[in-house]
């Protein structure tokens, strides 16, 4: 993507009068900069005595005065100088605060957007993406582009005042002009390399990132394990390699800028002097003339030495606009299909899974060959078998998160695709073995599955999930739970988890190994509390215990993604000598 592509695509996003009234501002601020410059030879005539009429411009001018009824003198001339700069210092203002809220407006956008995709992307995609680079895209990729957006912007005020001081200067003289304009082009051209280097050096940051926020990431999320293991070293030795690559990238850039600066400068002072020297020794250019465009010049360069600094900022940013862009398409293959009008399906409705096939990529094996079953509306099915045969597989798809590759899912006899799995979604609850909590209170966590269950209904879901130690700690629903829960222990995290699935009132409960972290005593209870949902809900229960098997209306046996055996405990038992 080049940068005026990056910028016409990025500027598309804003309000079209919004764009409009900075390049308004913009053009306004180099024209009133532009009338400022060409008062500055007649007051210089002026002060050195001489016919304020000697060229058109003046004359033009002094025509402009007459309409005004103002005398052509060097008071007027300062008046409206000063009047010029304050004005055009009011646009600059304007145009810096606009350029601003435009700015951090189309990077939340920006921002908003990705992250709105990411969420409603299909859950299987979702699963195979890392999540660090994610989190790099959403805060350090978006304020690069934010970045360069700033840059670009300033680029454009830049060309734009630019224009304005090759208008007056070409006006004074054409041919000094057009001498500078080339030195300054040429200089421009031969740091194109500089600006080529600093595209592949934002690209080469944005990995360094990438690698940074990875291994922030997963050194924090296993650092319990880390420092049983004694691994903390190996952590602190990767993001100290990671912080070195970070800051030779930085480095590189800085320096890659700086020579450009200086290059610049060195040039700039070259052709000022060339001009001056061809100005008084061989066109005999006026003295005023010369000073006015030694001045326009001494202001030009700067610009176009700034010119190649934001184009440098901006294709440095560039490559972060682009993971952007690369990321929304991602998603928008990998859309979800959402539901505007959601129906309900009524808890009497059975759940049947006809030849459904899931593959997952890069896997030879399918993960579910072919299988089909029956859950009848509120009895209770326990799916059991080994490591990898395809239960969480199966759970995933019963639930709407995955679509078959092949095969069906029907509830009351309609099929469950396209946009219908994120409703029937809403119908379901699913309790994994490892709960994810969020680093808030009780409360919240409870709250986060319905917000608008009041506290009576709190209570019940936590008694009826056996979770009734809640109300007995000190600060009883505002109790802290740490980050994913790490001040409770496993078992009663497992029942919060039960207590936040019941809270929803679902017509399918899933649990995935849900009792496994609980003491006896406890699962005993949990047990009872689900056998009292008997009658009321769909309940699939995935686990290996056999005590959860023999209370389940029926047992389906799945080994390496089939279906090996189904029917009650007492059918599948002789079958299945291994469950015993
Ligand atoms: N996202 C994925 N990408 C690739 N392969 C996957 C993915 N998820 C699961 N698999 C593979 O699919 C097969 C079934 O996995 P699944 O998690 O459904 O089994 P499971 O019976 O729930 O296992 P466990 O009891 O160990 O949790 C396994 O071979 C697994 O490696």
């Amino acid at each position: 993507m080049n940068p005026v592509r990056a910028a016409s695509r990025v500027l598309g996003r804003a309000p079209a009068s919004r764009v409009g009234t900075l390049l308004a501002l913009m053009i306004l601020g180099a024209l009133t900069e532009g009338a400022g410059f060409m008062l500055l030879v007649p007051l210089l005539n002026l002060l050195g005595g001489g016919a304020a009429r000697s060229n058109g411009i003046e004359r033009k001018l002094t025509s402009v005065l007459d309409l005004l009824h103002l005398p052509l003198t060097a008071g007027v001339l300062l008046a409206g100088f000063v009047a010029l700069v304050s004005l055009r210092a009011a646009l600059q203002y304007g145009r810096e605060r606009l350029a601003t809220s435009l700015q951090h407006g189309l990077v939340d956008q920006l921002r908003q957007q990705c992250f709105h995709a990411l969420l409603n992307s299909e859950w299987r995609w979702l699963s195979s993406t890392r999540q660090a680079d994610q989190a790099n895209l959403l805060l350090t990729d978006a304020s690069r582009v934010g970045t360069g957006l700033h840059f670009g912007l300033a680029l454009l005020a830049n060309t734009v005042a630019m224009a304005a001081h090759l208008a007056v200067a070409l006006a004074l003289s054409w041919s000094l002009t057009v001498a500078a304009l080339a030195g300054g082009l040429a200089v421009f051209a031969l740091l194109a390399g500089q600006r080529g280097k600093a595209l592949q050096l934002g690209r080469e940051l944005g990995k360094a990132n990438r690698a940074m926020q990875r291994t922030v990431q997963e050194s924090l999320g296993g650092i319990k394990l880390a420092k049983i293991l004694r691994a903390e070293g190996q952590h602190e030795a990767a993001f100290a390699r990671h912080m070195a690559t970070l800051r030779i990238q930085q480095h590189r850039f800085s320096a890659s800028s700086a020579l450009g600066q200086a290059l610049f400068q060195a040039a700039g002072a070259a052709l000022l002097a060339a001009y001056l020297y061809f100005g008084l020794g061989f066109w005999h250019t006026p003295v005023p003339v010369l000073v006015t465009l030694v001045f326009i010049f001494s202001r030009l360069i700067p610009l176009l030495m700034a010119a190649h600094q934001q184009l440098h900022q901006v294709l440095h940013a560039l490559p972060a606009l682009e993971e952007s862009e690369r990321l929304l398409a991602e998603c928008t293959r990998h859309a979800e299909p959402t539901a505007a009008a959601r129906p309900n399906w009524p808890v009497s409705s059975d759940i049947e899974l006809d030849a459904v096939t899931v593959s997952y990529d890069g896997r030879e094996r399918p993960a579910l060959a072919s299988v089909s079953a029956a859950f009848r509306a509120r009895t209770t099915t326990a799916i059991v078998g080994a490591s990898g045969a395809g239960k969480s597989t199966l759970a995933d798809i019963l639930m709407g998160l995955l679509a078959p590759d092949s095969g069906k899912l029907r509830v009351g006899g309609e099929e469950i695709r396209g946009s219908l799995r994120q409703a029937w979604r809403a119908q379901v609850a699913y309790v994994p073995q490892e709960t994810y909590l969020f680093h808030a209170t009780i409360r919240e966590n409870l709250l986060w599955a319905r917000p608008d269950a009041t506290d009576a209904e709190l209570a019940i879901a936590l008694e009826h999930a056996a979770a009734g130690f809640v109300l007995d700690l000190p600060q009883g629903l505002d109790t802290l739970v740490g980050d994913g829960g790490v001040l409770l222990s496993g078992g009663e995290r497992q029942r919060l988890g039960l207590a936040r699935a019941l809270l929803c009132k679902p017509s399918l409960l899933i649990l995935d190994e849900a009792t496994s972290a609980l003491d006896i005593d406890n699962e005993m209870r949990v047990r009872k509390a689900i056998e009292n949902l008997h009658g009321e809900l769909t309940v699939v229960l995935i686990g290996h215990r056999l005590a959860t098997l023999e209370h389940a209306d029926q047992v389906i046996v799945l080994g390496q993604g089939c279906v090996l055996a189904s029917g009650t405990w007492t059918e599948v038992r002789p079958l299945q000598p291994n469950l015993s």
